[in-house]
C-alpha cells in the first residue's frame, strides 16, 4: 500500500484551521482530523484535545510517544506516534499544526501537503475576540504572530478565509482533491 498524506491546516490564530478541520471531517469522512495532546485544560466549546500536564508532556516526549511536537503560546502541543503510523500505512490525516513545525513535518512524513488558510488582519481581531477563549492580551501576542511566513520548498494551497465558512470548505475540498482521488 502506497503512503498516505499529512494534510497539515496552518495560518495566524483565529482565522479558522479548527472549523475549516471540522467542515472537511464532516463533508470527506475519509481524511480524519488528529486529535492533538496540548499542555491546555479541555475545553467543552473548542477543539477536542488530549489535555495533558507539562510534567506528562515531557515524559511523553521522552518516551517518543508523539512524532511532531512544539510550543506555542506557552503551552506543548503534540502529535501522537501512532499518526505517523497511519500515514505509512495509506491513510490521509488532517492535523493543525504550527508553521514552526512544517519543516521537520516535511521531514518525518512521507507526504506533506500544506493548508495555508488566510484572512484579513482586522478578521483575525474580530474572530479571537468573538471565540473568547484568550485575554485581551494574550489576543494581541497571537496578533503579533498573524504574518509569520511559511518556510520555501513545501507543497502549499493557500486559502482565503474571508467569507461563508462553508464557501471556504468548499475551496479547500477541492484544493485537496488529488490527495483524496
Ligand atoms: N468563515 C468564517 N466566518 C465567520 N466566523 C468564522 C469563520 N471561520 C471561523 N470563524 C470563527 O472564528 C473563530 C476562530 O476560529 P477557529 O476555527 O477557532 O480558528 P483557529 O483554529 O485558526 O484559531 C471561531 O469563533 C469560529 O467560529
Ligand atoms: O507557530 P504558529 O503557526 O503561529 O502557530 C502557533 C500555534 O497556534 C496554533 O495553536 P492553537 O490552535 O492552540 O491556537 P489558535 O486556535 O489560536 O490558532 C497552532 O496550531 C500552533 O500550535
Amino acid at each position: 500500500m502506497s503512503d498516505g498524506w499529512l494534510i497539515a491546516v496552518v495560518g495566524p490564530s483565529g482565522v479558522g484551521k479548527d472549523s475549516v478541520m471540522a467542515g472537511i471531517a464532516t463533508r470527506a469522512p475519509g481524511i480524519r482530523p488528529v486529535r492533538r495532546v496540548i499542555t491546555r485544560a479541555p475545553d467543552p466549546d473548542g477543539e477536542d484535545h488530549e489535555p495533558m500536564t507539562p510534567d506528562a508532556f515531557s515524559e511523553s516526549v521522552a518516551r517518543g510517544a508523539f512524532c511532531l511536537h512544539w510550543d506555542a503560546h506557552g503551552l506543548s502541543y503534540g502529535i501522537p506516534a501512532p499518526v505517523l503510523a497511519d500515514v505509512r500505512g495509506g491513510a490521509n490525516r488532517l492535523a493543525n499544526l504550527s508553521r514552526g513545525v512544517l519543516r521537520q513535518a516535511a521531514k518525518v512524513f512521507p507526504r506533506l501537503l500544506v493548508l495555508h488558510i488566510t484572512a484579513a488582519p482586522e478578521v483575525l481581531a474580530a474572530r479571537l475576540a468573538g471565540r473568547g477563549r484568550e485575554s485581551a492580551d494574550e489576543i494581541a501576542g497571537r496578533l503579533a504572530q498573524a504574518p509569520r511566513p511559511l518556510p520555501p520548498g513545501l507543497n502549499v494551497v493557500t486559502i482565503v478565509n474571508d467569507g461563508p465558512l462553508d464557501d471556504t470548505v468548499t475551496r479547500a475540498l477541492a484544493a485537496i482533491q488529488p490527495v483524496r482521488a
